[in-house]
Protein backbone atom coordinates (compact mmCIF):
# COMPACT_ATOMS: atom_id res chain seq x y z
CA UNK A 1 0.00 0.00 0.00
CA UNK A 2 1.45 3.31 -1.04
CA UNK A 3 1.98 5.94 1.69
CA UNK A 4 -0.87 8.53 2.91
CA UNK A 5 -0.96 11.99 3.22
CA UNK A 6 -3.57 14.02 5.11
CA UNK A 7 -3.75 17.63 3.87
CA UNK A 8 -6.54 20.35 4.55
CA UNK A 9 -9.15 19.87 2.12
CA UNK A 10 -11.39 19.28 0.29
CA UNK A 11 -9.90 19.05 -3.10
CA UNK A 12 -9.43 22.11 -4.75
CA UNK A 13 -7.40 23.89 -1.84
CA UNK A 14 -3.96 25.45 -2.16
CA UNK A 15 -2.62 22.72 0.67
CA UNK A 16 -3.59 20.00 -2.05
CA UNK A 17 -1.68 21.83 -4.89
CA UNK A 18 1.25 21.63 -2.14
CA UNK A 19 0.77 18.20 -1.43
CA UNK A 20 1.31 17.48 -5.29
CA UNK A 21 4.46 19.32 -5.70
CA UNK A 22 5.63 17.70 -2.11
CA UNK A 23 4.90 14.23 -3.06
CA UNK A 24 4.65 14.69 -7.33
CA UNK A 25 4.42 10.67 -7.70
CA UNK A 26 2.01 10.15 -4.78
CA UNK A 27 -1.50 8.73 -6.60
CA UNK A 28 -4.74 10.25 -6.58
CA UNK A 29 -5.64 7.63 -3.51
CA UNK A 30 -2.63 8.38 -1.63
CA UNK A 31 -4.26 11.92 -0.83
CA UNK A 32 -6.72 12.25 2.23
CA UNK A 33 -8.55 15.60 2.67
CA UNK A 34 -9.11 17.09 6.40
CA UNK A 35 -11.88 19.06 7.67
CA UNK A 36 -9.31 21.32 8.77
CA UNK A 37 -5.64 21.96 9.72
CA UNK A 38 -6.43 20.16 13.38
CA UNK A 39 -7.25 17.45 11.82
CA UNK A 40 -4.31 16.93 9.48
CA UNK A 41 -2.25 17.12 12.55
CA UNK A 42 -4.43 14.49 14.36
CA UNK A 43 -4.71 12.36 11.53
CA UNK A 44 -0.55 12.28 11.59
CA UNK A 45 -0.06 11.67 15.39
CA UNK A 46 -2.95 8.89 15.88
CA UNK A 47 -0.81 6.90 12.32
CA UNK A 48 -3.48 7.06 10.04
CA UNK A 49 -1.37 8.75 7.54
CA UNK A 50 2.33 8.55 7.16
CA UNK A 51 2.50 12.66 7.07
CA UNK A 52 0.70 15.65 6.19
CA UNK A 53 0.71 18.87 4.91
CA UNK A 54 -0.37 22.36 6.10
CA UNK A 55 -0.03 26.10 5.46
CA UNK A 56 2.38 27.79 8.02
CA UNK A 57 2.62 31.44 6.88
CA UNK A 58 1.31 33.76 4.17
CA UNK A 59 3.22 36.65 2.37
CA UNK A 60 0.36 39.51 2.97
CA UNK A 61 -1.30 37.76 5.94
CA UNK A 62 1.07 36.38 8.08
CA UNK A 63 1.30 33.13 10.17
CA UNK A 64 -1.86 30.99 10.10
CA UNK A 65 -3.09 30.53 13.82
CA UNK A 66 -3.94 27.10 13.81
CA UNK A 67 -1.10 25.66 12.67
CA UNK A 68 1.19 27.42 15.03
CA UNK A 69 -1.26 26.81 18.00
CA UNK A 70 -1.07 23.04 16.98
CA UNK A 71 3.05 23.04 16.15
CA UNK A 72 3.81 24.63 19.86
CA UNK A 73 1.32 22.16 21.74
CA UNK A 74 0.25 18.32 22.10
CA UNK A 75 2.46 15.25 20.41
CA UNK A 76 5.54 17.15 18.85
CA UNK A 77 5.60 16.38 15.15
CA UNK A 78 8.80 17.28 12.57
CA UNK A 79 8.82 19.18 9.78
CA UNK A 80 10.73 17.40 7.06
CA UNK A 81 10.05 19.13 4.29
CA UNK A 82 8.18 23.13 2.96
CA UNK A 83 7.10 24.63 -0.10
CA UNK A 84 5.77 27.86 -1.49
CA UNK A 85 2.75 28.49 -3.47
CA UNK A 86 1.95 31.29 -5.33
CA UNK A 87 -1.33 31.91 -4.48
CA UNK A 88 -3.80 33.46 -7.24
CA UNK A 89 -7.39 33.88 -6.22
CA UNK A 90 -10.72 33.64 -8.56
CA UNK A 91 -14.62 34.84 -7.51
CA UNK A 92 -16.33 31.93 -8.67
CA UNK A 93 -20.22 31.46 -8.52
CA UNK A 94 -22.53 28.77 -10.35
CA UNK A 95 -23.64 29.71 -14.04
CA UNK A 96 -25.87 32.52 -14.11
CA UNK A 97 -24.82 34.52 -11.43
CA UNK A 98 -23.30 38.07 -12.52
CA UNK A 99 -21.09 39.79 -10.33
CA UNK A 100 -23.70 42.70 -9.77
CA UNK A 101 -26.12 38.55 -8.20
CA UNK A 102 -23.76 38.63 -5.26
CA UNK A 103 -24.94 39.11 -1.82
CA UNK A 104 -22.99 36.39 0.16
CA UNK A 105 -19.82 35.07 -0.36
CA UNK A 106 -17.40 32.17 1.23
CA UNK A 107 -14.11 31.85 1.77
CA UNK A 108 -10.97 30.87 4.02
CA UNK A 109 -10.17 33.78 6.32
CA UNK A 110 -6.27 34.18 5.15
CA UNK A 111 -8.01 34.28 1.69
CA UNK A 112 -10.23 37.40 2.52
CA UNK A 113 -7.35 38.94 4.44
CA UNK A 114 -5.63 39.08 0.49
CA UNK A 115 -8.25 40.29 -1.21
CA UNK A 116 -10.26 42.70 0.68
CA UNK A 117 -9.07 45.25 -1.12
CA UNK A 118 -10.60 44.12 -4.40
CA UNK A 119 -14.14 43.84 -2.58
CA UNK A 120 -14.33 46.88 -1.31
CA UNK A 121 -13.91 48.42 -4.50
CA UNK A 122 -15.92 45.62 -6.52
CA UNK A 123 -18.57 44.27 -3.53
CA UNK A 124 -18.24 46.69 -1.05
CA UNK A 125 -21.81 45.65 0.53
CA UNK A 126 -21.23 41.87 0.32
CA UNK A 127 -21.54 39.37 3.45
CA UNK A 128 -18.71 37.55 4.02
CA UNK A 129 -18.32 33.97 5.88
CA UNK A 130 -15.27 32.05 6.47
CA UNK A 131 -15.23 28.78 6.17
CA UNK A 132 -12.58 26.23 6.82
CA UNK A 133 -10.86 26.73 3.57
CA UNK A 134 -11.71 27.81 -0.31
CA UNK A 135 -12.53 24.87 -1.53
CA UNK A 136 -15.05 24.41 1.19
CA UNK A 137 -16.35 27.48 0.01
CA UNK A 138 -16.10 26.25 -3.59
CA UNK A 139 -18.15 22.78 -2.66
CA UNK A 140 -20.50 24.65 -0.94
CA UNK A 141 -21.79 26.93 -3.48
CA UNK A 142 -21.50 24.52 -5.89
CA UNK A 143 -25.04 23.23 -3.99
CA UNK A 144 -27.76 24.38 -5.59
CA UNK A 145 -29.31 25.57 -2.21
CA UNK A 146 -26.71 26.51 -0.96
CA UNK A 147 -27.32 30.59 0.73
CA UNK A 148 -23.91 31.56 -0.76
CA UNK A 149 -23.73 33.11 -3.89
CA UNK A 150 -20.10 32.99 -4.88
CA UNK A 151 -16.70 31.76 -3.43
CA UNK A 152 -13.05 33.10 -3.45
CA UNK A 153 -10.52 29.99 -3.98
CA UNK A 154 -8.12 28.75 -6.29
CA UNK A 155 -9.13 27.96 -10.37
CA UNK A 156 -8.69 24.48 -9.62
CA UNK A 157 -11.47 24.65 -7.09
CA UNK A 158 -13.47 26.29 -9.46
CA UNK A 159 -13.12 23.46 -12.06
CA UNK A 160 -13.52 20.27 -9.77
CA UNK A 161 -16.79 21.91 -8.05
CA UNK A 162 -18.17 22.91 -12.00
CA UNK A 163 -18.60 26.73 -10.99
CA UNK A 164 -17.75 29.56 -13.28
CA UNK A 165 -15.46 32.38 -12.83
CA UNK A 166 -16.91 35.75 -12.43
CA UNK A 167 -13.57 37.98 -12.04
CA UNK A 168 -10.10 36.40 -11.79
CA UNK A 169 -6.90 37.57 -10.04
CA UNK A 170 -9.10 39.95 -6.82
CA UNK A 171 -6.12 39.29 -4.79
CA UNK A 172 -4.58 42.54 -3.68
CA UNK A 173 -1.05 41.42 -4.28
CA UNK A 174 -0.14 39.80 -7.39
CA UNK A 175 3.14 37.85 -6.07
CA UNK A 176 1.58 37.01 -3.00
CA UNK A 177 2.49 33.26 -2.04
CA UNK A 178 1.99 30.64 0.93
CA UNK A 179 4.69 28.62 2.69
CA UNK A 180 2.86 24.99 3.61
CA UNK A 181 5.15 22.57 5.49
CA UNK A 182 5.26 18.73 5.47
CA UNK A 183 4.72 17.14 8.86
CA UNK A 184 5.93 13.42 9.80
CA UNK A 185 6.38 11.96 13.31
CA UNK A 186 9.15 12.53 15.10
CA UNK A 187 12.20 10.43 13.11
CA UNK A 188 15.53 10.70 11.17
CA UNK A 189 15.79 14.21 10.43
CA UNK A 190 16.72 14.74 6.78
CA UNK A 191 20.42 14.97 5.80
CA UNK A 192 21.99 18.19 5.66
CA UNK A 193 22.32 19.93 2.24
CA UNK A 194 24.02 23.11 2.73
CA UNK A 195 20.89 24.93 2.60
CA UNK A 196 18.36 24.05 4.97
CA UNK A 197 15.97 25.72 7.79
CA UNK A 198 15.52 25.07 11.47
CA UNK A 199 12.61 25.41 12.94
CA UNK A 200 11.94 25.77 16.94
CA UNK A 201 9.78 27.26 19.74
CA UNK A 202 11.37 28.71 22.74
CA UNK A 203 9.30 28.60 26.10
CA UNK A 204 11.41 31.99 28.06
CA UNK A 205 11.84 30.91 32.08
CA UNK A 206 10.75 34.26 33.39
CA UNK A 207 9.32 37.47 32.04
CA UNK A 208 12.56 39.92 32.70
CA UNK A 209 14.17 42.43 30.53
CA UNK A 210 16.20 41.44 27.70
CA UNK A 211 14.62 38.46 27.42
CA UNK A 212 13.79 38.06 24.16
CA UNK A 213 17.60 39.96 23.63
CA UNK A 214 19.01 37.08 25.48
CA UNK A 215 17.51 34.70 23.14
CA UNK A 216 18.23 36.29 20.53
CA UNK A 217 22.16 36.86 20.93
CA UNK A 218 22.18 32.65 20.71
CA UNK A 219 21.44 33.05 16.99
CA UNK A 220 23.37 35.99 16.48
CA UNK A 221 26.68 35.55 18.11
CA UNK A 222 26.93 32.55 16.05
CA UNK A 223 26.38 33.94 12.98
CA UNK A 224 23.15 32.11 12.41
CA UNK A 225 20.11 34.13 10.50
CA UNK A 226 16.66 34.46 11.78
CA UNK A 227 14.28 34.24 9.04
CA UNK A 228 11.28 34.52 11.15
CA UNK A 229 10.16 35.27 14.56
CA UNK A 230 6.93 35.34 16.12
CA UNK A 231 5.35 35.46 19.03
CA UNK A 232 2.29 33.51 20.48
CA UNK A 233 0.37 33.09 23.73
CA UNK A 234 1.60 29.56 26.06
CA UNK A 235 -2.36 30.11 26.67
CA UNK A 236 -1.11 30.01 30.92
CA UNK A 237 -2.11 33.76 31.01
CA UNK A 238 -2.18 37.20 29.97
CA UNK A 239 1.57 38.50 28.70
CA UNK A 240 2.60 34.50 28.38
CA UNK A 241 4.54 34.39 25.02
CA UNK A 242 6.24 31.75 23.42
CA UNK A 243 8.50 32.99 20.38
CA UNK A 244 8.53 30.88 17.09
CA UNK A 245 11.68 30.92 15.52
CA UNK A 246 12.98 30.14 11.91
CA UNK A 247 16.91 29.84 11.13
CA UNK A 248 19.07 29.36 8.74
CA UNK A 249 21.34 26.04 8.85
CA UNK A 250 20.72 22.67 9.82
CA UNK A 251 21.38 21.57 13.40
CA UNK A 252 23.38 18.75 12.72
CA UNK A 253 25.79 22.01 12.03
CA UNK A 254 27.95 23.12 14.35
CA UNK A 255 27.28 26.85 14.74
CA UNK A 256 23.18 25.73 14.63
CA UNK A 257 23.47 22.96 17.13
CA UNK A 258 25.18 25.22 19.68
CA UNK A 259 22.69 28.05 19.30
CA UNK A 260 20.07 25.29 20.00
CA UNK A 261 22.19 24.57 22.93
CA UNK A 262 22.57 28.07 23.96
CA UNK A 263 19.00 28.32 24.16
CA UNK A 264 18.45 25.30 25.89
CA UNK A 265 20.31 26.27 28.77
CA UNK A 266 18.63 29.49 29.24
CA UNK A 267 15.01 28.90 28.10
CA UNK A 268 12.44 26.77 30.50
CA UNK A 269 11.78 24.37 27.09
CA UNK A 270 12.87 24.66 23.63
CA UNK A 271 10.66 22.23 21.58
CA UNK A 272 12.41 21.78 18.46
CA UNK A 273 10.23 21.21 14.88
CA UNK A 274 12.73 20.37 12.39
CA UNK A 275 15.69 20.61 9.99
CA UNK A 276 14.90 20.66 6.37
CA UNK A 277 15.85 21.82 2.88
CA UNK A 278 14.62 25.46 2.21
CA UNK A 279 12.01 25.21 -0.74
CA UNK A 280 13.59 28.61 -2.05
CA UNK A 281 17.19 26.62 -2.31
CA UNK A 282 20.39 28.41 -2.41
CA UNK A 283 23.34 28.42 -0.25
CA UNK A 284 22.83 29.14 3.53
CA UNK A 285 24.51 32.66 3.45
CA UNK A 286 26.49 33.38 6.68
CA UNK A 287 26.20 37.01 6.89
CA UNK A 288 28.07 38.12 9.71
CA UNK A 289 31.69 37.87 10.04
CA UNK A 290 33.02 41.43 10.55
CA UNK A 291 35.80 40.33 12.94
CA UNK A 292 34.07 36.98 14.01
CA UNK A 293 34.73 33.58 12.51
CA UNK A 294 31.49 31.89 11.85
CA UNK A 295 31.74 29.59 8.94
CA UNK A 296 31.21 25.76 9.69
CA UNK A 297 34.81 25.04 9.04
CA UNK A 298 35.30 27.49 11.91
CA UNK A 299 33.35 25.99 14.30
CA UNK A 300 34.97 22.42 13.19
CA UNK A 301 38.32 24.46 13.35
CA UNK A 302 37.39 25.68 16.93
CA UNK A 303 35.78 21.80 17.81
CA UNK A 304 39.52 20.58 17.20
CA UNK A 305 41.16 23.39 18.64
CA UNK A 306 39.22 22.59 22.32
CA UNK A 307 40.18 19.14 22.14
CA UNK A 308 43.97 19.84 21.82
CA UNK A 309 43.61 21.78 24.76
CA UNK A 310 41.56 19.58 26.66
CA UNK A 311 43.99 16.71 25.49
CA UNK A 312 46.70 19.14 26.90
CA UNK A 313 48.33 19.50 23.81
CA UNK A 314 49.55 23.21 23.03
CA UNK A 315 46.12 25.19 21.52
O1 LIG B 1 -8.04 27.26 1.82
C1 LIG B 1 -7.08 26.81 1.17
O2 LIG B 1 -7.13 26.58 -0.04
C2 LIG B 1 -5.82 26.57 1.86
O3 LIG B 1 -5.04 25.77 1.40
C3 LIG B 1 -5.53 27.38 3.09
C4 LIG B 1 -4.89 28.74 2.80
C5 LIG B 1 -4.25 29.34 4.12
O4 LIG B 1 -4.48 28.86 5.22
O5 LIG B 1 -3.52 30.32 3.98
C6 LIG B 1 -3.79 28.59 1.84
C7 LIG B 1 -3.45 29.54 0.95
C8 LIG B 1 -4.26 30.77 0.77
O6 LIG B 1 -3.51 31.84 1.35
C9 LIG B 1 -5.56 30.70 1.46
C10 LIG B 1 -5.86 29.72 2.31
Amino acid sequence: MPNRYAYLGPEGTFTEAALRELRPDAPAEARVPCSGVEAVFAAVRGGSVDGGVVPLENSVEGGVPATTAELIAGEPLLISAEVNVPVEFTLFARDGVALGDIKRLATHPVALGQCRGWLAGHLPDVETTTVSSTAAAAQAVADPGSSFDAAIAARIAGERYGLHPVAHNVGDRSEAATRFIFLSRPGPLPAPTGADRTSLVAFITDDHPGALQELLNQFAVRGVNLTRLESRPTGAGLGRYCFCIDADGHVAEARVGEALMGLRRICADVRFLGSYPRAAGGAVHVPFPPTWSTTNADFDEAERWLARVRSGQPG
